[in-house]
Order: structure tokens, then C-alpha cells, then sequence
């Protein structure tokens, strides 16, 4: 699609809604709950849940936030998931897709996203400089995906990045670890909103994630492998719930 219609969407010029004033939001659940329908690691996940359902589903239960894929070949999702989901809520949506050029910032504003992700291991950072200011020029938050202290050091660069999220996921042999965010948190500035990423299922690990200074915690797989995966989010929000309440943000 030309730019120019990207421009003309009804979203192009909507007011963002900030991803991380909801994740530091006092009492909140800080959960970006993701919407999607398969995995490379698993194949499909959920073939059959509904996209107004889930999404309208998980944020009456008390997620903070939506995590949308759009990507449709690794992930089975559409630009029109997402815009699907935006019309059924006022939260932030966070577009979730390997970002590589300044067409697709542009095409995340205009299907009605409010944050993108920016993968520190595939991109340089002359790149997440660039994009991620096109995004915050367009009213975007920018997610900035790391893996480990390297790419951490290289890529958070505050002019572009607003949140940091440690994905506990190894690319390479998609094991999963909660010790690489739990190890990696001290070294994120507190600058940045610390979010943790995959392979997350339990309060209990929402708990020992918050001790050491995270405020967002993404979760797909654990919601999406239920037939309705808005009830497994309500049941983890009761559990968050009574958990301690986190220190306050520094
Ligand atoms: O399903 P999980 O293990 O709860 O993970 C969710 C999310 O972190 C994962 O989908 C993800 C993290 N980074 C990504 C980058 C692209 C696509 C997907 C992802």
C-alpha cells in the first residue's frame, strides 16, 4: 500500500495510548497479553479462538496491555488481527512483528498499533536509531528486544527505545529460561520500563521477576494453548493479585 494511504487511515493521526504508563499503572496486573495463533517452536497453538473474543476477553480480566502478531507466516497472524483488536479496546496494543524497514513503523500506526518491537539481534543500531525515532516521531512507544548484556550495551539508546524487554527464549535452540531476565535486570537503565518476555506461565515467576525491578511481563503461549485463553488470564490475575505489591518505580 503507498504511504500516502497509510496515511489516510483513521488511526494515522489517533492519540497513542502509552504502553508504559499502563504497565507502571499502581495495582496493575502488568501483563501484555499476546494474541497468537502458532509458534516456530510449537507450529499452531490456537487455530480457533476469536480475535474480539480473546483480545476483549483478556482485558476485562485485568490485562494491562495486548500484544498483537501480524506476522502471518511464522506466527499465523494479520495486519487485520490487530486492527480487529483495536477496535474492540482503548488499552495499548503492542504490533508484534519482526520490524525491519521504516514502511512497516508507518503501517503499525496506520492499522492502529501504539508500540512496536525492535529486535536488537537482528537489527544494528544505526537501524533502532532510525526506526525507533520514527516511531516516537509518529506517537509510537518503541519495545526494544534483547538477549543478553552485549546487546543490551549496543542497542538502548533512550532517543529510540522506551521499554527494555529481555526475551527469555534462546533463538537458537528456543529453550527458555527465566535466569536471563532475572540475571540482565540490574544492567537495564531505569530509565526504561523493564519487561520480560516468554516462557512465563506462573505468578510465581511474575513475583520473583517484580523483586528485581520488572514492570511488564509478556505472556502468549500460556493463555493461547486453552481453548479460551481469556479465562487462563483471569485466573493469573487473581493470583497476581495477591501477590506482595511491587517496590515503587525508581
Ligand atoms: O508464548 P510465550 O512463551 O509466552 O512468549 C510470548 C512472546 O514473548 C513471544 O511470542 C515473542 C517474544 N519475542 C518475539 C519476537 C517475535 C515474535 C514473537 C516473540
Amino acid at each position: 500500500m503507498p504511504v500516502k494511504l497509510l496515511e489516510s487511515s483513521l488511526y494515522f493521526n489517533s492519540l497513542p495510548v502509552s504502553l508504559r504508563q499502563y504497565l507502571l499503572r499502581e495495582n496493575g496486573s502488568g501483563l501484555i497479553a499476546e494474541f497468537k495463533r502458532k509458534s516456530p517452536s510449537k507450529g499452531w497453538i490456537n487455530q480457533y479462538a476469536p480475535v474480539e473474543r480473546t483480545t476483549l476477553g483478556y482485558m476485562q480480566a485485568g490485562a494491562a496491555a495486548l500484544s498483537i502478531l501480524t506476522d502471518t507466516e511464522f506466527f499465523g497472524g494479520k495486519n487485520e488481527d490487530l486492527t480487529t483488536a483495536r477496535r474492540f479496546n482503548f488499552c495499548p496494543i503492542l504490533r508484534k512483528d519482526f520490524v525491519v524497514d521504516e514502511y512497516q513503523i508507518l503501517e503499525a500506526k496506520s492499522i492502529g498499533a501504539d508500540a512496536v518491537l525492535l529486535i536488537a539481534a537482528v537489527l544494528t543500531p544505526e537501524e533502532i536509531n532510525t526506526l525507533g525515532r520514527l516511531a516516537k516521531s509518529l506517537g509510537l512507544e518503541v519495545l526494544l528486544e534483547v538477549h543478553d548484556g552485549e546487546e543490551l550495551a549496543r542497542s538502548a539508546n533512550a532517543d529510540a527505545v522506551d521499554l527494555v524487554g529481555v526475551n527469555n527464549r534462546n533463538l537458537h535452540d528456543f529453550s527458555l529460561s527465566l535466569d536471563t531476565s532475572l540475571q540482565l535486570a540490574a544492567a537495564i537503565p531505569n530509565e526504561f520500563v523493564k519487561v520480560s518476555e516468554s516462557g512465563i506461565s506462573s505468578a510465581a515467576a511474575i513475583g520473583q521477576l517484580r523483586e528485581v525491578g520488572y514492570r511488564g511481563f509478556l505472556l502468549g503461549e500460556a493463555f493461547m494453548r486453552n481453548a479460551r485463553p481469556e479465562r487462563a488470564c483471569a485466573a493469573l490475575v487473581q493470583e497476581i493479585a495477591a501477590l506482595p505489591k511491587p517496590a515503587v518505580a525508581s
